[in-house]
């Protein structure tokens, strides 16, 4: 056993905030098998652009069900999430700001922080691609001191490079969509998986030994 799961996020997508949320609450129990995590922040409109893929709520169809599939998913995940009237945003500037934080900071702190840009957008309706709105969201966990460093990186040559490196990588591997994985299992394989809803199937190619969904028989009542 062991391996890594590599999970890529973009705040446009409440699916990646689902992965996050599962990834985050599983853990404990990956690591217990040697299955590390780790989260990247990824541009999903690069994805989208450079992949030849259109989202999802371009097409009528896909938004119609969307709108079903996506109370189901805040159902499951447990978390409640309206798109604000502004929806969708450019997400570079905290994209490229959280890239900064994952570098500098502890895990915990990185990864509580990117959680808290869905809670800033879907859930306080905060429109963080503008830099004082987003300065304020981190000025929610940092001092100002520290919020100043993050907003200079985040509009900085060097981590709009950084980004587009992460992004240009994923495409070139053939992400299409957010959250997107890279797993790597205990014989130094890796695939791709795309979606909060694979975890079975990653868990099979990490050769876990996981519990599937039961569905208990309904116990028989005698009249
Ligand atoms: N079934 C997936 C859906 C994920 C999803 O729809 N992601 C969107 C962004 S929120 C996307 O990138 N879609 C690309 C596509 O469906 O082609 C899940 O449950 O996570």
């Amino acid at each position: 056993m062991g391996g890594k799961i590599d999970c890529y996020v973009d705040c446009n997508s409440p699916y990646s905030l689902y992965a996050v949320i599962y990834l985050r609450k599983n853990r404990k129990a990956l690591e217990s098998y040697g299955v590390e995590v780790e989260f990247f922040p990824v541009f999903l409109g690069g994805i989208m652009q450079n992949s030849g893929n259109t989202p999802p709520w371009k097409l009528p169809a896909k938004a119609k069900h969307g709108q079903l599939d996506g109370k189901r998913a805040q159902k499951y995940f447990g978390v409640e999430l309206t798109p604000p009237k502004f929806f969708p945003i450019m997400t570079l500037l905290p994209l490229r700001s959280m890239v900064y934080i994952k570098e500098k900071y502890p895990r915990d702190q990185y990864e509580t922080m990117l959680q808290e840009l869905w809670t800033g957008y879907w859930g306080d309706h905060l429109d963080l691609s503008k830099p004082d709105i987003m300065s304020k969201v981190f000025a929610r966990h940092f001092k100002p001191e520290e919020v100043e460093q993050i907003m200079k990186a985040g509009t900085s040559p060097e981590y709009k490079q950084k980004l587009s490196k992460i992004t240009g990588r994923l495409v070139e591997s053939g992400a299409y969509g957010c959250p997107w994985f890279e797993v790597t299992n205990s014989k130094g394989k890796t695939e791709p998986f795309f979606g909060s809803d694979r975890w079975h199937y990653m868990y099979q190619f990490l050769d876990l030994p996981f519990q599937d969904i039961a569905l208990p028989e309904k116990p028989q009542t005698k009249l």
